[in-house]
């Protein structure tokens, strides 16, 4: 470990709480790093900002800092493994930090250091965990972080864009304006304006009109996509905004735009938080601080110049030519070889290890150095006094930020914007409805009154009904995983309540599975031949449309019990299979094992068949082939004895079904409330975060 009294003092600290002293007594190492750079990279000597952020927008000696997220001596440990073989594994240790208003830091680290762990505690996700211990502090402004003021104080944008993709860009911010916005201070016009300052803001106005979009659908590209999502975020004007590896996927154009776009929120007084995976330089320097971590420690907090400098007096100075944030990423990378310094002024011990050993004791020496003075750093996090930017105490805001109906509005044209446009789901109902109602009309093409017919009665009646419920399951179950994605950010950020999305869900769901299907149940009915009364038709076409209401709240509540569609693509047809067997059709009741006959009780099946056979067969007569000996169903009343149809009337089947839908429709909202869960722990009280 250094010497820190023989070293020159590469502090980023100094005595009047102001980092920028530190700054400009940025060595001359940095200036000599820079000059180095330069000459091999033509690319960055036409920098004049050459450390970006750092260097450049700190304040000048004797200006002041907004303090904004601060974190101090944050322990996060989870208990893994059962039994004997329980164990606490530590994902963070004595963790500090800061972020003020008006900067951007970037987090870093090798893979598996807790950047995603940290990020977590900070943005309050930890309950996401199970069997955790947190203890520490995270305040905002000074203050303890509350639900209602930090929802409406701060952004989140995750690594994946879970966004609408038949949506244009300009609607989709306009949308969060309209949610996130608060309805007593903005008129929906003033959102308007707000939405399209942030697309400009941004630079999104020339795609503004283009779809989102998705990895399957052309739309603006991954940085116009990831620069949408920050939109989404920036609204509501945060002051401050996390971003979970904004520039993953990208192309270097696109990445370097985004980290502008990034760059220039910060100067309006946000607070910029963001992980990031190996930075090129140009991204790098545009960072005003940096925070090191490795095996869950903070390595490093300061600006760039002087991280250059800490690691050199470290011992590990940044080799000509090379990233310096490659370079530190790999010096705290156990088992990496650092590149030799052809310069030859740094210290050879630490360098081109190629030993395990030492290179664990490497980034050991790394984090001592950092906790001996770390303490030193975290005191500007404290800054609280004489601030640039009005650093205003916030208000905690529980409730939602528009009427219900207002809501409700909204939710509803952002559904059906998206599905009409998407059509997916609109023509792959249309287009199963035609198929199948073509080959079974012509399959049982206008059936008649002989005893054959009477088994292929039975046998379309009871099909029609499961047709129309596999024929949703499956289309709807797929879209559930994005639908419920964008419901978890948005009530992250209590934008509506879940209770008017899933109205909304059903309201557009159910009308459009409706549209699409009845094509199919109405052919089947004309062309096969049931009974042509009107009662019986429209009955019919009651009872069939309400197999499809059902499909339609079983989908819901069944894509609402796992995020994993894998599963939920298993339970799904496995479910309705068990309601199939035991409708009473394929199993006489009266062989249905007694353990197993409540199922006959919930199966939609089995009251949707006993209508519709009622409808049917009441009132027919068959004939009667003399060589049956009169062994022959006669009349459609012996069809519904034999049957045991005779329990329920028509109306009490379409009653059972009713009330089959409202309680799949309950279970399903009560589901999907419990799945989308934000989970927000923002207090850490005595060792838990609550
Ligand atoms: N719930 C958990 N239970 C047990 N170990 C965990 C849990 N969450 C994270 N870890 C472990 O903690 C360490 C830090 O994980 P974390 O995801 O924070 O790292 P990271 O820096 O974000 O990694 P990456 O860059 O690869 O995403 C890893 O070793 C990880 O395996």
């Amino acid at each position: 470990m250094p010497d820190r009294k023989e070293r020159p003092n590469p502090s980023p600290t100094n005595t009047n709480n102001s980092p920028t002293t530190s700054t400009t007594a940025v060595s001359k190492r940095s200036e000599g790093y820079k000059s180095q750079t330069d000459s091999r990279s033509s690319s960055h000597s036409h920098d004049s900002d050459h450390y970006g952020g750092a260097g450049h927008r700190n304040p000048a000696p004797g200006s002041h800092v907004t303090p904004g997220l601060q974190w101090d001596n944050l322990d996060l440990t989870v208990q893994t493994g059962k039994g004997k073989k329980k164990n606490e594994k530590v994902l963070l240790r004595k963790v500090s930090g800061y972020c003020h208003r008006g900067e951007m830091t970037a987090i870093l680290g090798p893979s598996g250091s807790g950047k995603t762990s940290l990020t977590s505690v900070l943005t309050g996700r930890v309950g996401g965990m199970k069997n955790y211990k947190l203890t520490g502090s995270v305040t905002f402004q000074g203050d303890e972080r509350r639900e209602g003021s930090w929802k409406s104080t701060t952004g989140y944008v995750e690594q994946n864009d879970l966004l609408y993709d038949s949506l244009t860009v300009e609607e989709t911010i306009i949308f969060s304006a309209m949610m996130r916005l608060p309805a007593k201070t903005y008129s929906r016009k003033q959102k308007i304006e707000r939405a399209r300052e942030v697309i400009d803001m941004l630079g999104l106005t020339k795609v503004k009109d283009t779809w989102v979009g998705s990895d399957s659908k052309r739309g603006v590209s991954g940085g116009e996509r990831k620069r949408t999502s920050v939109g989404v975020e920036l609204v509501t004007a945060p002051k401050l905004l996390f971003l979970d590896e904004p520039t993953s996927g990208l192309d270097s154009q696109s990445a370097y735009t985004v980290i502008s776009n990034l760059r220039d929120i910060a100067g309006t007084g946000v607070a910029v938080l963001c992980t990031i995976h190996q930075p090129s330089w140009d991204l790098f320097k545009k960072f005003d601080r940096i925070y090191l971590i490795a095996e869950g420690e903070c390595a490093f907090h300061g600006t760039i110049p002087e991280a250059i400098d800490w690691f050199t007096d470290l011992g590990y100075p940044v080799p000509k030519g090379q990233n310096a944030a490659d370079h530190f990423i790999t010096l705290l990378t156990p088992g990496m070889p650092v590149r030799e310094d052809d310069s030859g002024n740094s210290s050879s011990e630490s360098l081109t290890s190629n030993n395990d050993e030492k290179d664990s004791s490497r980034v050991q020496k790394i984090l001592a150095a950092w906790r001996e003075r770390g303490h030193e750093v975290q005191d500007l996090g404290k800054v609280k006094t004489n601030v640039s930017i009005p650093a205003t105490k916030e208000e905690d805001k529980p409730g939602f930020s528009s009427p219900y109906w207002e809501e409700l509005y909204w939710l509803l044209r952002r559904g059906y914007t998206q599905s009409v446009r998407d059509k997916t789901f609109i023509i792959t109902g249309l287009f199963q409805s035609i198929f199948m109602g073509l080959i079974l009309s012509f399959a049982f093409y206008r059936l008649g009154t002989d005893q054959k017919d009477v088994i292929s009665r039975l046998g379309l009646l009871f099909f029609i009904p499961i047709n129309n419920t596999f024929s949703i399951l499956f289309p709807l179950i797929s879209l559930l995983p994005l639908q419920n994605g964008i419901l978890v950010r948005e009530r992250r950020a209590g934008s509506y309540r879940v209770s008017s999305f899933f109205i909304s869900r059903l309201l557009i769901d159910i009308p459009i599975s409706i549209l699409t299907r009845v094509v199919f149940y109405v052919m089947i009915y004309w062309i096969s031949a049931f009974k042509p009364t009107a009662s019986a038709f429209w009955l019919n076409f009651t009872i069939n449309t309400l197999t499809v209401v059902f499909g339609v709240t079983m989908s819901l509540f069944i894509g609402s019990c796992s995020q994993n569609l894998q599963i939920v693509q298993a339970i799904a047809p496995a479910m309705n299979v068990v309601f199939i067997i035991f409708s009473g059709f394929l199993l006489p009741l009266s062989n249905i094992p007694p353990w197993f006959i409540w199922i006959r009780w919930i199966s939609y099946a089995g009251y949707v068949f006993n209508g519709l056979a009622l409808l049917e067969f009441k009132g027919r007569k068959f004939n009667c082939p003399p060589s049956s000996k009169g062994n022959c169903y006669r009349t459609g009343e012996d069809v519904i004895r034999q049957y045991d149809l005779d329990r329920f009337s028509v109306g009490a089947n379409i009653g059972f079904t009713c009330l089959l839908i409202c309680v799949s429709a309950v279970m399903a909202y009560f589901a999907l409330r419990r799945l989308t869960r934000p989970n927000l722990k923002l207090r850490i009280k005595e060792g838990k975060a609550e």
